[in-house]
């Protein structure tokens, strides 16, 4: 469905983001792409979308380049790439069925947009989704008196109402608590299964990446250091994507601690970050 191949970022300041990133993301996978600050999560979601203009490779859609379509036809384009963000993006004065309706702007004419009068049909279509994300009944609130587990729910409705053949989600969670953080993740995971739609996920939190994706990808440096199933990340393959020091939280927070093998709080011998993975899905 989605085949990124060799695909390149070195931004003007001579910066390289991504170097050689070969991923192809199947129909209804969801991939969850983890690696340290500046690793070039953001731009490999980015240059997807376009925007952020990749140096070299593929990205096909189906079977269209998205790395060589002209201006013209991006816009076109994006129209198939559902985008989820950390802070919801919403128009805050907005009521939630208007911020739904708005993932329709791209369908509409000018002059349906600019005047907001949006076809019956995408209207049912709106009141159908908010159904499905558990919002039916606020469709008629304004945004900005949502919680953000419910903004984030718009986020959701609103990316689904472009009716997309992509999800790209990025940092889905970072400004939910946790209770809140696994909702949204099981409810992106089940809308994808059900409409079979491959979604990539920007996330920092591992062991929330482990519960719900199939796939994992690590970058480091921006190149592609671990492509597999969240059963394959382990000491070492976390160790190759973070970095010696860095990937094990509980070991940043005690300076001189060695609690990669600390057998008080779990048990076992297994990095807390997996460890805190199987309480979490028990
Ligand atoms: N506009 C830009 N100009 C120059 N360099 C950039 C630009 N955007 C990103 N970079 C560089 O590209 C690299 C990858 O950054 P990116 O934001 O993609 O990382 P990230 O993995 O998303 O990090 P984080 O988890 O902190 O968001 C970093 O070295 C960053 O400094």
């Amino acid at each position: 469905m989605l085949q990124i191949d060799n695909l390149g970022k070195t931004f003007a300041t001579g910066d390289t983001a991504l170097a050689n990133v070969s991923i192809d993301v199947p129909k209804g996978q969801i991939l969850g792409l983890i690696g340290p600050s500046g690793a070039g999560k953001s731009t490999l979601i980015r240059c997807i979308n376009r925007l952020v203009e990749p140096t070299e490779g593929a990205i096909r859609l189906g079977d269209v380049d998205l790395a060589r379509v002209s201006a013209r036809e991006l816009r076109h384009q994006r129209r198939r790439i559902g985008m989820i963000f950390q802070e919801y993006s919403l128009v805050e004065r907005l009521t939630v069925m208007e911020n739904v309706l708005s993932g329709r702007l791209g369908y509409v004419s000018f002059w349906r947009s600019w005047t907001r009068r949006f076809p019956a049909e995408d209207i049912q279509r709106a009141f159908r989704l908010l159904d499905r994300v558990g919002l039916y009944e606020q469709a008629n609130k304004r945004a900005d008196a949502l919680s953000g587990g419910q903004r984030q729910r718009v986020g959701i409705a609103r990316a689904l109402a472009q009716d997309p053949e992509l999800l790209l989600v990025d940092e889905p969670t970072a400004s939910l608590d946790p209770k809140t953080s696994r909702q949204i993740m099981r409810l992106i995971t089940e809308i994808c299964a059900e409409r079979q739609l491959p979604a990539i996920v920007n996330i920092h939190d591992v062991p929330l990446a482990q519960q719900f994706v199939q796939r994992i990808v690590g970058l480091q440096d921006g190149r592609v250091v671990f492509d597999g199933p969240p059963e394959g990340l382990n000491e070492q393959t976390l160790t190759d994507i973070y970095g010696e020091e860095d990937w094990n939280p509980d070991r940043n927070d005690g300076e001189d601690e060695d609690v990669t093998t600390d057998t008080t709080k779990t048990g076992t011998r297994a990095p807390a970050s997996l460890q805190k993975a199987r309480e979490a899905s028990a």
